[in-house]
């Protein structure tokens, strides 16, 4: 057995709480693994007094002095979440010679090029296996098992907190602000859950997800972005009719010229209709999955919790492990380099597909008025459903589902069904992915 390696701990929250039980726990035998003993020297938190029963350590590892503990560090696990300090800690950290775990996606998807430069500079790791998907691996998939390949699409449900809400509404009725209290109390969402339900936590695992994919770099303020606080109790039923679910989709796509050259990519967070024979449509609870498709591979789907402390503790100890691992063999592992900088295409340039409910006058000439807006717009119609309301008014209700056209045109096609003189109401619209 060589001699132990010191881990720093940063942070000691929902993740880093179960890190450091994991640490202790399992000791034994994450040093049989690695070869070594990892020696925790120290966690850092904002209140190092405060008491902390449910972590087994010796209180006085605790120090507010994050900046002096990662000096003298072997390993860094830095789960503290946000900008700064932890950008600065990171960085101090790799400068000292210690290889780097982290679970924050918000940092790697602000300024990760930063991080990984630095990583190359010193020889380090920078290992974040945890940053998306939870306990799911599917970085170092993305990272080292597909790098062969040519992935051309990746759509995920990547955020658990937003699947627990729409699973809630959708199977219990539950309203929206009661089921992010309790994903809050069962440790899913961030400190703020704004990041969660307003798409921002998706949003940088998208970035994360197709800057692996696509050998590129994509930063969050590039992905587009709409988080769950519009889904209403209406898109919900909406769904349901059409035998379909409401999920927070995260979609990365390749798009590529004519002579078949990658072009772009397309990059972008909003709610979606799935039916229900899809496999994204039965990620239940705090569940992620991530479908990959790839020219070679074909469709790999990746799927398993996706927040909480003990799911995520599993892909930071992963982490931990391999980067131990390398340090005692002096080396280092895979290095982010040698990107194409290819554009980020905008939504309304994006290819989807709507699904629009609308109140209309049901007389004569009512379909052709309608069905006006959306030629007028180059927008082609997959399907129309009329169904006449039994309120004595000669009202009724039609539910038109789109083929795939430029996101800006379909915007365009509800801006003009709201004009219609015949149209009461556009009640709903929404994008259909996965059919
Ligand atoms: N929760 C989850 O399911 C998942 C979280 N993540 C990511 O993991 C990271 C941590 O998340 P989570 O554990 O939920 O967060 P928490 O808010 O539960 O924990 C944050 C921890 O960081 C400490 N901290 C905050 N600011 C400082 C500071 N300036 N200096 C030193 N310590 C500080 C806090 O100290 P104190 O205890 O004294 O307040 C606390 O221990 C984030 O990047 C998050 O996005 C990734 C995957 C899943
Ligand atoms: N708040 C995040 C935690 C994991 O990344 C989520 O809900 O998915």
């Amino acid at each position: 057995m060589s001699a132990p390696l010191k881990v720093a701990l940063l942070g000691c929250g929902v993740v880093g709480s179960s890190v450091a039980r994991a640490l202790v726990d399992n000791g034994d035998d994450l040093a049989a693994r690695v070869g070594a003993r990892l020696e925790l020297i120290g966690i850092a938190v904002r209140r190092p007094d405060r008491p902390r029963p449910d972590v087994p350590v010796d209180p006085g590892l605790f120090t507010s002095d994050a900046d002096t503990l990662v000096r003298s560090a072997d390993v860094v696990i830095e789960v503290i979440g946000g900008i700064d300090p932890a950008r600065e800690l990171i960085l101090t950290a790799m400068k000292h010679g210690a290889s780097v775990v982290t679970a924050n996606k918000a940092l790697l998807a602000e300024d990760g090029p930063t991080l990984y430069a630095a990583a190359a500079e010193h020889g380090v790791d920078l290992y974040y296996e945890a940053a998306v998907a939870g306990a799911i691996p599917i970085v170092r998939p993305m990272r080292e098992s597909l790098v062969g390949d040519d992935v051309h699409r990746v759509l995920g449900i990547v955020n658990g907190t937003t699947n627990f809400v729409l699973d809630k509404m959708d199977t219990t009725g539950a309203g929206f602000a009661e089921t992010v209290e309790q994903a809050q109390a069962l440790g899913y969402a961030e400190a703020d859950p704004t990041a969660d339900v307003e798409g921002f936590d998706a949003a940088a695992k998208a970035a994360i997800l197709a800057s692996l994919a696509f050998h590129t770099r994509v930063a969050s303020d590039q992905v587009h972005r709409e988080g769950i606080t519009e889904v209403s109790a209406a898109d919900v039923r909406a769904a349901r009719e059409m035998d379909s679910v409401v999920k927070l989709l995260a979609i990365c796509e390749l798009l590529r010229d004519e002579s078949g050259t990658p072009s772009g990519v397309s990059v972008r967070v909003h709610p979606a209709m799935i039916p229900r024979s899809h496999p994204l449509a039965s990620v239940r609870d705090a569940y992620n999955a991530v479908f990959v498709e790839a020219a070679a591979a074909g469709e790999l789907m990746f799927y398993g919790p996706g927040a909480g402390g003990d799911p995520t503790s599993s892909a930071v100890l992963g982490d931990v492990v391999a980067v131990a691992r390398h340090r005692l063999a002096g080396g280092h592992g895979p290095v982010e380099s040698a990107y194409a900088d290819l554009p980020v295409v905008s939504m309304g340039d994006a290819a989807t597909r709507y699904h629009i409910s609308l109140a209309v006058a049901d007389r004569p000439g009512v379909l052709a008025q309608v069905a006006g807006a959306f030629a007028d717009n180059g927008v082609s119609i997959e399907t129309v459903r009329q169904r006449v309301l039994e309120d004595g008014a000669s009202r009724a209700e039609l539910v038109v589902v789109t083929h795939r056209a430029p996101d800006a045109a379909l915007r365009a096609t509800v801006d003009a069904l709201t004009g219609l003189e015949t149209v009461d109401e556009v009640v709903s619209w929404m994008r259909v992915e996965g059919a």
